[in-house]
């Protein structure tokens, strides 16, 4: 059998395999690194973290991607360099990450990439009131981008490379998000429990996992907004990355006019699943609102504080809708916002959790579920989620599918 091939093959039938995930978000803080040891597949799934951290990027690579992030007119030129520079810059990253923790790249097995999202295109985001379209209409299709090249990564860090993990969702019917569905199910649905795992990154999204599931019983979904609009405030009026314990926000008071008017956004009460992004939920969306309606001289206190409520009203009026008594397990970086957990305590009238109680690092849970899929594509075998595996999947945005094409070293 050619090396290649045969080495691939082994990567197949191995019982333990050392996976880094890595997941680049909607913040643009940094590169989530996470060292797992993933053995198993499907519902035999065990993985351990052996090692986390979030490497900081340069202003440098943030004004870089921030010039074609979310933007639906963007410079060529730059989308092509920045598919190549992200990847050299995330292998970069990977490789001090193994020098430090004393790591050699033959120990590990594979690299399970997500790239940079730089644009979400769900179908729905066409039909939002006021969205002007650059697309043709004769093709309706979702698409999303991830840039960061596979390629460079594999050759960079001389590591099996998994990326591009959303595509294949959206050929098989889905909307390329959200992904978290299938490792949560695998790794945190409980027998006697009903759960409800929120993720709060730039963007707020939970996986319902309800007590005894099938995976068809599974509800996955973007929410709305988790930080995003709170820190593109905090970053164009301070030049600050975000309101570090709601400190500023802390100090206003929620605007109920404005709150209102918010929550009038028809993607808030649209049916579940659906996905968004800063594509939606951005400045220019807040200030057309405010300017429509007169609300253009709050101070920057009292927009925070209204912006931080709405986030925790949009997460806590979803699970609401979900009718059933869930413990709520946190997860991403909005879960260290203590002005956001409050109003969603407060909201909710219940006591929250983090998924780190569940022996899943919040922080670091994203880059372990990429992980997840890059072990079981590469396990070769279907994912078995037991029973419900098929039934009603594709229309629920859960196609069961391998994810993440492989890029070889050389
Ligand atoms: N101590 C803190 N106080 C307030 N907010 C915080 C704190 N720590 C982190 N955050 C928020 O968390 C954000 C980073 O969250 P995270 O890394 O989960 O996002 P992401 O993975 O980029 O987003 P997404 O999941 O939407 O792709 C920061 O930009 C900030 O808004
Ligand atoms: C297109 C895209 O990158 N979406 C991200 C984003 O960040 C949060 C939310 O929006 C979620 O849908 C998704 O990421 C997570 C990891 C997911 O796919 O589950």
């Amino acid at each position: 059998m050619q090396d290649r091939i045969q080495a691939l093959y082994e990567l197949s039938r191995k019982n333990e395999r050392l996976i880094i995930g890595l997941m680049s978000g909607t913040s643009l803080d940094g590169l989530d690194i996470a060292l797992c040891s993933c053995s198993g597949s499907g519902r035999d799934t065990q993985i351990s973290l052996l090692a986390f951290e979030t490497q900081a990027y340069s202003s440098e690579f943030r004004s870089a991607v921030s010039q074609v992030f979310a933007k639906q007119a963007v410079k060529h030129d730059l989308i092509c360099w920045l598919n190549a520079y992200i990847a050299r810059e995330h292998a970069a990253m990977v490789n001090q990450f193994l020098r430090k923790h004393e790591f050699q790249r033959d120990d590990i097995d594979l690299i399970a990439s997500h790239g940079q999202t730089v644009y979400h295109r769900p179908l729905s985001l066409t039909s939002i009131e006021g969205h002007i379209s650059n697309v043709p209409s004769h093709s309706p299709c979702n698409s999303t981008l991830q840039l960061g090249d596979g390629d460079h990564i594999a050759s960079l860090t001389g590591i099996i490379t998994l990326s591009d993990f959303r595509q294949k969702h959206i050929a098989h019917g889905g909307e390329g998000a959200p992904l978290a569905m299938y490792g949560d199910y695998l790794l945190l649905a409980d027998k006697r429990e009903n759960r409800c795992l929120v993720n709060i990154g730039g963007i707020a999204n939970f996986t319902f996992l309800p007590a005894n599931s099938a995976f068809s019983d599974t509800v996955c979904s973007d929410i709305g907004p988790g930080n995003t609009l709170m820190d593109a405030l905090v970053q164009q009026a301070l030049g600050e990355a975000f309101d570090r314990d709601a400190r500023l926000a802390r100090t206003g008071k929620v605007n109920k006019a404005l709150f209102a008017l918010l929550c009038k956004e028809p993607y808030v009460c649209a049916p579940l699943p659906k996905t968004t992004g800063p594509e939606l939920f951005n400045l220019a969306w807040l200030s057309t609102i405010q300017a429509n309606h007169d609300l253009t001289e709050l101070p920057l206190e009292d927009l925070l504080a209204t912006l931080n409520y709405f986030s925790a009203w949009c997460i806590a009026s979803h699970i609401e809708k979900l009718d059933r008594p869930v413990e709520v397990y946190l997860s991403g970086g909005g879960a260290h916002n203590p002005l956001l957990c409050d109003n969603l305590k407060t909201l909710l009238g219940q006591t929250l959790h983090t998924t780190d109680e569940l022996g899943l690092d919040g922080d670091a849970k994203e880059a372990i579920l990429f992980a997840l899929l890059a072990n079981e594509c590469v396990s070769g075998k279907p994912t078995s989620f037991g029973t419900g595996d098929t039934a009603n999947n594709i229309a629920n945005n859960r196609p069961v599918v391998s994810m993440g094409k492989i890029s070889l070293p050389d």
